[in-house]
């Protein structure tokens, strides 16, 4: 397979305090948050002076990229500038046709794959026949260099414990609506955000600490209360640990790439907190984009796709493929 360029996909995030509002407008659009959730998370990002920290760590992926790949690279985002819509018709007059994409996250269900490959076929079709073809990167949960990066991540944060030997494990995601985690992944299975994420935990959990227990809980709620979304929430899992007698814990999350503002704000900022009014020690393990295996990662599934026959590196047993079926992971009913 021949691709002209590679092409970073990512959420997009705020570069100041005037984009905030304009920002979450377009996140939330026909998405049924509640303003109070809104108003809350504008609050988060003020907390940095506007700025989302997601940008700079994408500088920081191309960067690391660049020197290692013979593919132009370019950048696009789904919510903010540079957005997607652009990539692409830069690409379009640069000659670009086939296109390699990475999206920055490892899991199916809506909001993690099939958003973005929405908003991808969105901005392709805005720019009519000359659009170039986006092919999209695999699921990477269960990748051997992935799930290194986090072992030793874990295993650092462990050691600044006072009693390592006693903690526990928290791996956090982001929660999602029920009914977008049950059909998440293949048309009539299912499933596959919880699956994934369950299987990359026990996973980093085995090679990290294979004596300590462990738990998969999430974070970073949002939408209206009436409707059911993944439990339990983290803050509330420390709770029930603290309960239990358990004097420390590790949080990894699993769920994000690099320090989004929900690692920043959600764990380092509110879920530290809540440890520390329960006399819980607390330490947050690293997200992967600071360890280059990352990077060696990312090398390695461009290297796969341009070699179709050959091997898909995985350490876990939940199939992955290299094209997303069409009807996988559909979307939620809008409202308003
Ligand atoms: C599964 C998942 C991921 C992980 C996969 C992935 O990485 O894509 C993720 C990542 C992210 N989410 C982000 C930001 C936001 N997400 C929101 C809202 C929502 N997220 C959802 C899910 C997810 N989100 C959902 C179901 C909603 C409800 C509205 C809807 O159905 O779409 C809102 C609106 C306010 C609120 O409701 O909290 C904001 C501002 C940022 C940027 C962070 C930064 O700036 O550093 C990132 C990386
Ligand atoms: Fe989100």
């Amino acid at each position: 397979m021949t691709y002209d360029a590679f092409l970073l996909v990512s959420f997009g995030g705020p570069e100041g305090p005037d984009d905030v509002a304009p920002f979450l407008a377009n996140v939330t659009r026909g998405r049924g948050v509640p303003p109070e959730r809104l108003a809350e998370v504008a609050e988060h990002y003020r907390h940095f002076g506007g700025v989302s920290p997601i940008n700079e760590q994408c500088r920081l992926l191309m960067a690391g990229l660049r020197d290692r790949i013979d593919l132009p690279i370019y950048w696009g985002n789904r919510n903010w500038r540079p957005y997607l819509v652009d990539a692409l018709r830069d690409m379009r007059d640069a000659g670009i046709h086939r296109v390699l994409a990475f999206v920055t996250s490892p899991y199916g269900s809506y909001s993690s794959c099939r958003q973005y490959l929405d908003d991808i076929a969105a901005a392709r079709a805005a720019l009519g026949e000359r659009a170039p073809e986006v092919d999209k990167l695999r699921h990477f949960h269960d990748h051997p260099l992935f799930i290194a990066a986090h072992v030793d991540a874990v295993k650092a944060a462990l050691a600044t414990l006072p009693d390592p030997a006693n903690a526990r494990l928290a791996f956090t995601a982001h929660s999602i609506p029920v009914s977008m985690a049950d059909t998440a992944g293949p048309v009539r299975n299912g499933g596959r955000y919880v699956a994934q994420l369950r299987e990359t935990a026990r996973l980093v959990a085995a090679a990290a600490a294979p004596d300590l227990p462990y738990e998969l809980v999430w974070q970073s709620r949002s939408g209206p209360p009436v409707i059911p979304w993944l439990e339990p929430d983290v803050n509330d899992h420390l709770a029930a640990l603290s309960a239990e007698g358990v004097t420390g814990v590790v949080v990894s999350p699993i769920g994000f790439i690099s320090d989004h503002i929900e690692v920043l704000w959600d764990l380092d900022h509110e879920a530290a907190e809540t440890a520390e009014k329960l006399g819980l020690a607390y330490a947050r393990a690293a997200t992967p984009t600071d360890d280059p295996r990352f990077i060696d990662m990312l090398v390695e599934l461009i290297e796969e796709r341009r070699s179709p026959g050959g091997d898909r590196a995985a350490l876990g047993e939940i199939p992955t493929w290299d094209r997303c079926a069409p009807g996988c992971c559909p979307a939620p009913p809008k409202r308003r």
